[in-house]
């Protein structure tokens, strides 16, 4: 809920302030093929307090266009704080994040977030909540409801549009998100852990629906996770991130054709590479991974 509110509230303002100088532009793209340049220079993160948290060292990455990007790395490493510095939620404490060489230095409408609770408003219907963001942005009733049923469609919720969140299931809400996220047409979509509250087989299936939607709206995605099989089967490329205070330790290219298939020997292997560099660590470093 803590992230629902910032969310909303902060992307609201945004889109209300930019509304006027970007609307021209943004309407002719919206529902359209939109990617970026996005890099991360020299980040860190520390959470000031009593005792300061260091939570992310010296990050240095770039994404490429469509490109599918996973996040791996052991509870607490700094994931999240990770997604929530590319989506412009926090701000680094070091460093510098860039989206189309425009600093990012809050939300930004050319990124969407979906976070691992969807953060649906439980009094709004389906269809209210993702069009939410084209409500705020003052979008006429008539291209939000085009759009918005264009997304609803394509995450297979167009039945459910006028139901309200507790009405669907965990991985329906899921794919809710993904539709609220989708339906500005952002460039890069940034996902944290969605689909770590449904059970194992909606799971895959989600997994399944998500390349599928990658597939056809070529987006950059960039995908929090801490299950390695996840991360293999999904990506492009796998960013492995150290224990707190998280740094890269490896980056693993996925050249294992797509459609991929889960028991593939290739995936398997490429599975196993990580797992060793996981273990590797762990023994040379006592570093716990929850994986
Ligand atoms: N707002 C905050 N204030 C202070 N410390 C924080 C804050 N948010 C996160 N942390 C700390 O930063 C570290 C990294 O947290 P983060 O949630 O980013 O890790 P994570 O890798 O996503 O973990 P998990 O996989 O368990 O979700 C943790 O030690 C956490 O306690």
């Amino acid at each position: 809920m803590f992230h629902t509110i910032i969310f909303n509230h902060r992307i609201s303002r945004v889109f209300r302030e930019r509304r006027n100088d970007q609307k021209k532009v943004y309407s002719k793209e919206i529902g359209g093929i939109r990617t970026a340049q996005f890099k991360v220079q020299q980040v860190s993160k520390v959470y000031e307090g009593i005792s300061p948290v260091v939570t992310l060292k010296n990050i240095n990455l770039q994404f490429e266009d469509c490109e599918f990007i996973c996040i791996l790395g052991p509870s607490g490493c700094g994931k999240s704080t990770l997604l929530e510095l590319l989506a412009g939620l926090q701000k680094p404490t070091s460093g510098h994040i860039f989206i189309d060489s425009e600093e990012v230095i809050g939300p930004n409408e050319k990124l969407g977030v979906v976070f691992q609770d969807a953060s649906l408003y439980p009094w709004r219907t389906i269809f209210q909540n993702v069009g939410i963001g084209l409500e705020f942005a003052g979008y006429k009733r008539a291209a939000t409801k085009l759009n918005v049923e264009k997304y609803l469609k394509l995450v297979g919720l167009d039945q459910f549009a006028e139901n309200y969140p507790h009405q669907l299931s965990g991985g329906m809400r899921q794919r809710a998100g993904i539709a609220r996220a989708l339906v500005s047409s952002p460039e890069v979509l940034l996902m944290d852990e969605p689909f770590g509250a449904v059970d194992h087989s909606t799971r895959l299936k989600l997994q399944d629906d998500l390349l599928e939607i990658w597939e056809k709206e070529k987006k950059t995605v960039i995908f929090v996770t801490h299950d390695v099989s996840e991360a293999v089967y999904l990506a492009d490329r796998v960013v492995l991130l150290s224990a707190r205070p998280g740094e890269v330790l490896e980056i693993f290219k996925i050249t294992v054709p797509r459609p991929r298939r889960r028991n593939d020997l290739l995936l398997l292997n490429a599975q196993n590479k990580i797992y060793s560099a996981i273990y590797q660590v762990s023994s040379e470093e006592n570093l716990e991974y929850n994986i």
